[in-house]
């Protein structure tokens, strides 16, 4: 044990891990879990009046002064986004929406009174697709959403998606949508000629019937309309139509044999040309997040990372496009070297049977919740709102389905671009994704996936473990918010990834991080000019949101502090603290913090089964029946404790 600090109710512990199993590299790692001693018997029920009444503990080796300078600065600079300000006072804290909004960006809403209805109808990132309109336009848009932000204290974040390599129609003979009739015989060309010509649709990839031959099916966007290949004439295919429907501009098409894709290595690279001239673009504009388009291996978006890098534009984000087969059969690892995936759904179900979309988009979204990357799922949730007012039910079911799988985001695509009823659209979405967040709240059915069944699968076991059991924590003791102090959103992500109850507020002074955790499910990202004293950010904030009149009678919040190390703490230093805002007052008197004999055996006790359970679970047994017998109140919440961590078999 190292050290330790201990004041009213909450006790703070440092100490020491050397781990036996080698897969985790505990011994450099420190970090401490203050906790409580009262509180065991209400789990589950709201901690009203059982919880320490303050943050005490005080930071070793800082001056007064400083501390007190430190507060006033941040009592200066802590940045709550409007909207989630406003939702805040009308809902309270458990009534904040934890599904995260995008919306495309198109001509129908691009004007800065349409964006601030979008934003202030729950938009959280703005999503600009470059492979429509011009540069120019998008531009003026990125400036808008910037000024919203800056002038209206908004927060929403900007997406924009690469155009990427499909091979799709240029033209089909017509200049907007247009029926194809049964048994009608058509051309599917590479040349490329002005204009359009009847029954003739151009392809934009001379390669694209390669490989094909006659008899094969070519299907139109995934359905919309099929032919038969009945000739090759050089690369030009002649196709009878067998299942009439709709050609749309830009259609994609896919071809098959005996009921499954026939797959193609077409020498397109993921990022085109253009593609890297409108990512310069995005740098320039400062954009947020990249969505890449037909990614198909984990290397292509390493590339473009490394990119960011050398441009000095880590911050932006990269997301992958799961749209093809390929991605499907790389799924994980694209996952993995990414920093967020889209369900691009549309383009999917021009790869995969329409049927299979539904299971496909729970297991991605469920893969991206075990590795921790934000998952959006896109398109078509409310397609018959781009004409008409109301949704179907089956619309409203599918979103429904959506937020139950937990995915962090629902897009919207051709609802806001160039529908005609894009805000009520948004609203539907909002009121839906809300309406399903509280019935599972209300009911109890958050345990559709167990923290259990994310599994211990990522690097930093640690503060994955830390996370897991704090959001239990916290949704056993039901507590009113979490809030987490990050730098780059690593904690928060973790925090999120259990989908817990109650918000996470996640404080950061970092602009970038706190865009990024606009994707994030349930994460309310605050900028704020952090100190190196934790216990004066911790105090802080609370006393700020206190200030601003946001707190109630009996709201309480786990605080869950990842503090690098610094002048102030020399040691990385992880813990969980529960605390009762409304009895909360800032302390600015006391210098040091101190130990009681009551508290130090406490401590060895936490060394003592942290050890063990790292040690995988070997000590289980022994230590159940230590903490059981202990006959203060530590000891039994230790056993609590224990009995939620070791849930998490590796
Ligand atoms: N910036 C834009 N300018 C014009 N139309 C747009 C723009 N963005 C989107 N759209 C329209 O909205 C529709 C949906 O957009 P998107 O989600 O990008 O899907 P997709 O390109 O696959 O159709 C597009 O088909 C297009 O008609
Ligand atoms: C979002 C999608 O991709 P895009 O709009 O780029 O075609 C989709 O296919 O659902």
């Amino acid at each position: 044990m190292e050290s330790m600090a201990v004041a009213g109710h909450s006790i703070h512990t440092c100490f020491h891990i050397k781990a036996k199993n080698p897969r985790v590299n505990l011994e450099k790692q420190v970090f401490g879990v203050p906790v409580l001693h009262h509180g065991v018997s209400c789990i589950g029920k709201k901690l009203k009046g059982k919880v320490g009444a303050g943050v005490q503990a005080v930071q070793v080796g800082l001056e007064e002064s400083e501390r007190v300078r430190n507060l006033k600065s941040l009592e200066r600079t802590l940045e709550l986004d409007a909207v989630s300000e406003r939702e805040l006072r009308e809902k309270g804290f458990l009534g904040l929406r934890k599904t995260k909004l995008v919306c495309t960006i198109g001509p129908a809403c691009s004007s800065l009174e349409d964006l601030e209805k979008l934003v202030l109808g729950g938009m959280n990132v703005a999503r600009l697709n470059m492979c429509h309109n011009t540069r120019e336009w998008h531009r003026d848009v990125i400036r808008k959403i910037k000024k919203l932000n800056e002038e209206k204290g908004f927060s929403v974040s900007v997406m924009i998606d690469t155009e990427g390599s499909q091979i799709h129609v240029v033209d089909h003979g017509a200049p907007s949508s247009l029926k194809v009739q049964e048994d009608s015989i058509w051309l599917f060309t590479n040349e490329k000629f002005d204009g359009s010509v009847p029954f003739t649709v151009q392809a934009n990839y001379e390669g694209f019937s390669e490989g094909i031959k006659v008899g094969d099916e070519l299907v139109i966007d995934g359905g919309m309309a099929r032919f038969e290949v009945i000739e090759k004439l050089g690369s030009d295919l002649r196709c009878k139509c067998t299942d009439p429907g709709l050609f749309l501009p830009r259609a994609k098409f896919s071809f098959w044999r005996d009921g499954k894709l026939v797959e193609r290595n077409y020498e397109l690279p993921t990022l085109s040309t253009k593609d890297w001239s409108d990512i310069e673009f995005g740098i320039s504009e400062g954009v947020n997040f990249i969505a890449m388009s037909f990614v198909n291996d984990a290397e292509s978006v390493r590339q473009l990372k490394n990119y960011l890098s050398t441009k000095s534009a880590a911050s932006v984000r990269v997301l992958a496009k799961i749209e093809s087969l390929e991605s499907l059969q790389k799924l994980e690892e694209i996952i993995e070297a990414s920093d967020g995936i889209m369900v691009a759904r549309v383009d999917l179900g021009v790869e995969i049977p329409l049927e299979q979309i539904p299971t496909v988009q729970e297991e991605i979204t469920k893969v991206c919740r075990q590795l921790n990357k934000p998952v959006i799922v896109a398109s078509q949730f409310l397609e018959s709102m781009i004409e008409y007012p109301t949704p179907t039910r089956a619309e409203v079911a599918d979103i429904s389905e959506a937020v139950r799988q937990y995915a962090d985001a629902l897009m919207l695509a051709g609802e806001s671009a160039i529908g005609l009823f894009g805000q009520k659209a948004l609203s539907v979405l909002q009121m839906t994704s809300s309406r399903l967040e509280s019935w599972s709240r209300e009911e109890n059915r958050q345990g559709s996936l167990l923290p259990r069944q994310l599994g211990v699968s990522l690097p930093d076991r640690i503060a994955e473990q830390i996370c897991n059991s704090a959001v239990e924590l916290a949704n056993n003791l039901a507590v009113d918010a979490i809030f987490v102090y990050t730098k780059h959103g690593h904690m928060a992500s973790l925090l999120s990834r259990n989908r817990p109850n109650p918000p996470i507020f996640a404080f950061t002074n970092d602009e970038s991080t706190r865009m990024s955790l606009n994707l994030q499910w349930g994460v309310i990202p605050l900028l704020v000019d952090l100190s190196d004293d934790m216990e004066s950010n911790i105090s802080s904030t609370i006393h700020l949101i206190k200030s601003k009149g946001l707190v109630k009678e009996g709201d309480s919040v786990l605080v869950v502090s990842d503090v690098t190390p610094s002048r102030a703490t020399p040691m990385a230093f992880q813990s969980i603290q529960v605390i009762n805002m409304s009895q909360f007052r800032q302390i600015r008197n006391r210098k040091a913090p101190f130990l009681d004999c009551h508290s130090s055996h406490l401590a060895v006790r936490c060394g003592d089964f942290f050890t063990k359970i790292t040690d995988r679970l070997s000590g289980k047994k022994k230590l159940e029946k230590e903490l059981k017998s202990s006959e203060n109140g530590a000891g039994q919440f230790l056993f609590w404790v224990l009995d939620v961590l070791t849930g998490f078999t590796p």
